[in-house]
């Protein structure tokens, strides 16, 4: 068994015991009755490479990287310092996060979209995203079957959020675009042997379509790697390890963002 499909898993067994206490039919109310979500697309598009800036426990690869007593704070920190989008981890067992921690950032940080992150393999945790009053849903393409992550495409998108869709070969590439993602994260961590490459952007983003919004995920450790990747074409960049281990995390994403739209940093072409 691979990480991934270790972490998938335990991820099924928790959905399991959620799904026991707040039935399908129930939590589609939910979310059909949460707040409209934030137009994630637009915060992406707005000039410069932008920052999605994730609250992050633990990870499989590193274990503990940080106690984040109040993720609210830390989300509030990486929102005033202008990071487009804010990611939190909702995964338990490998990430230390959970969905009171998005809750607590939710009621916390108003104005910034916020992307659930988390392992989707149900339509179940999408409307669940959305009840708890998430934008962005993140969508793995080597978890899913074709079938499958298609139609958890359309339910993001028909309950009005936005997919990430995060890919680490070009073959996956090509499904996601064949899916119909707009929104593509290369990440360069490959989540089966948890091995990092930070040239897989370099070498999938130029061959994907330019209207196409492309998000460099995992290893940026400061405004250097944001420049590179944004050599590579890379709209955003996702950050969580450098910015919970920094000393000073709002810094650390200013720093970014200040990177980010610096004119000596290439623009994205879209
Ligand atoms: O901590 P890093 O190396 O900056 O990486 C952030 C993000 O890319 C990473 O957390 C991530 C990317 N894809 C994932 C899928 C599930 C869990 C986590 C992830």
């Amino acid at each position: 068994m691979t990480v991934l499909e270790s972490i998938i898993e335990g991820v099924r067994e928790d959905l399991a015991v959620r799904e026991s206490a707040i039935p399908f039919d129930e939590i589609k109310q939910l979310s059909a009755a949460a707040p409209p979500p934030h137009d994630v697309l637009a915060a992406l598009r707005a000039p410069g490479v932008g920052v999605i800036a994730e609250v992050k426990r633990r990870s499989p690869s590193k274990g503990e990287l940080a106690e984040i007593g109040e993720p609210a704070e830390l989300a509030a920190d990486y929102a005033d310092a202008g990071a487009r989008v804010i990611s939190v981890l909702t995964e338990e067992r490998r990430f230390g996060g959970s969905l009171a921690d998005f809750d607590a950032v939710r009621a916390k940080v108003v104005n910034t979209p916020l992307l659930r992150k988390d392992f989707i393999v149900s339509p179940y945790q999408v409307h669940e995203a959305r009840a708890h009053g998430a934008d962005m849903v993140l969508l793995i393409v080597s978890a899913l079957e074709q079938n499958a992550l298609e139609a958890l495409l359309d339910r993001v998108e028909s309950l009005g959020m936005t997919a990430l869709v995060e890919v680490h070969t070009a073959e996956e590439a090509d499904r996601a675009l064949e899916a119909g993602a707009k929104v593509i994260g290369i990440n360069a961590r490959n989540l089966h042997t948890l091995e990092v490459d930070r040239d897989v952007f370099g070498r999938i983003a130029p061959g994907l379509p330019q209207n196409i919004l492309k998000i460099a995920e995992s290893g940026v450790r400061g405004p250097s790697d944001l420049m590179a990747y944004a050599g590579s074409g890379a709209d955003a960049v996702l950050v969580g390890e450098g910015l919970v281990t920094s000393d000073n995390p709002k810094t650390a994403v200013t720093q970014l963002v200040t990177a980010g739209s610096h004119p000596a940093c290439p623009r994205p072409s879209r």
